[in-house]
């Protein structure tokens, strides 16, 4: 799959704009807030219908306009493909895939698959479980359309019981059988997210230990491992178990949206224990193993988008990480950086063609 073209209109800080891609490396530079981010956000936009950096639809329209479009030319199993987001201040926004709009954004994802390595990774081992829950069922959903699907239906049920128990508490009373009706559904839909989330992380965690292995040079042992309150026992169980604690908090306690991953060093957190350096291999691993596990299931070789890639890693592991382009393994690759010439010279010692587009 190679990504040819993208043009923007009022996308961010840019107005209008026409980049013509090399089909294999392209870089990004230029000084500090030019728009280097904002290239490769709108590249992930065409993959996902939203931005990686801002969820916000409304504050990724230029200031002062009141919409914005992203046109993207890709050539995929030697087909064109077009891709158009488009998004206007106070209405829906539109995915089209070559003229025709998609009903539900999540029939797109996994169309165009691509994998983002950034700064702002940093938030899998800093935040809450739900940035790691959501970095999972991304993994997933790229090479399983029907796992998102469920994943929906479920949230949506969720949300139905929880304003349930908050309307149970509101007007004093309590009706068993109608909370139970909520009860086998989230069971229903949620067991097999909890196998598929089983299933992907005993595929998924031999491939990050290895990628590990091969860009730390250190002798530390990492671990990656599923946590889940349905390991031990069924989720009707639990929530029948627990319907004291619910009415009580209002909200549901147990379910696959109390999953987390668990990121180990040597035994320990690697938020409290992880090296800076080592924090930084662990999340390079993560999304290096993403790819390869995306690209395994869905037979498409992702883009990959290294965002602010020295952020991460010295010359030398840049470097490193480059040449892996070299070999067919990796297909088109979008990398920013402040340094024109630091960039340029690393690109230039493999043996790929490259494109420089200065910014600012
Ligand atoms: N909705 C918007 N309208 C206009 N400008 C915006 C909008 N959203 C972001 N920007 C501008 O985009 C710029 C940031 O762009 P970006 O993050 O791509 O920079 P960058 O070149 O990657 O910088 P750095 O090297 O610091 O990471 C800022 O100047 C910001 O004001």
């Amino acid at each position: 799959m190679v990504l040819n073209s993208v043009s923007l209109i009022n996308y961010k800080n840019f107005e209008s704009q026409r980049f013509q891609f090399d089909p294999k490396i392209n870089c990004f530079v230029g000084k500090n807030g030019v728009g280097k981010t904002n290239v490769l956000d709108a590249i992930y936009h065409l993959s996902f219908g939203k931005s990686y950096f801002n969820p916000i639809t409304s504050q990724n329209i230029k200031h002062g306009t009141d919409f914005f479009v992203i046109e993207g030319n890709y050539e995929k199993n030697e087909r064109e493909e077009k891709i158009l987001v488009s998004a206007k201040n106070g209405q829906k926004k539109h995915i089209k895939r070559n003229g025709k709009v998609y009903d539900k954004f999540s029939e797109h994802i996994g169309f165009l698959p691509l994998v983002i390595i950034s700064p702002a990774d940093r938030d899998l081992i800093i935040e809450g479980s739900d940035t790691r829950r959501k970095f999972m069922d991304g993994v997933i959903s790229q090479g399983d359309p029907s796992y998102l699907h469920t994943l929906i239906n479920y949230n949506k049920v969720l949300a139905q019981r929880n304003a349930l128990l908050k309307y149970f508490a509101a007007n004093n009373t309590f009706n068993a059988p109608q909370l139970d009706v909520y009860n086998q559904q989230l069971h229903k839909l949620g067991m097999p997210i909890f196998e598929k989330r089983t299933q992907f992380i005993e595929a998924f965690a031999p491939i990050f230990l290895e990628r590990y292995k091969s860009i730390s040079n250190g002798t530390e042992t990492v671990g990656l491992n599923y946590k889940s309150q349905l390991k031990e026992t069924p989720l009707h169980r639990l929530l029948e178990e627990n319907i004291s604690t619910d009415k009580l908090k209002q909200y549901t306690g147990f379910g696959i949206h109390k999953d987390d991953l668990k990121f180990h060093l040597n035994e320990h957190p690697v938020k409290k224990f992880g090296s800076q350096g080592q924090q930084k291999s662990y999340l390079i691993a993560l999304k290096l193993a993403q790819f390869d596990f995306i690209k395994k299931q869905s037979n498409v070789t992702p883009i990959l988008l290294l965002d602010d890639i020295f952020d991460k890693l010295d010359e030398q592991r840049v470097a490193q990480l480059i040449t892996l382009v070299d070999n067919d393994h990796f297909g088109q690759l979008f990398i920013s950086d402040t340094h024109a010439e630091r960039t340029e010279k690393i690109v230039k010692e493999v043996s790929q063609t490259y494109r420089m587009f200065p910014i600012g």
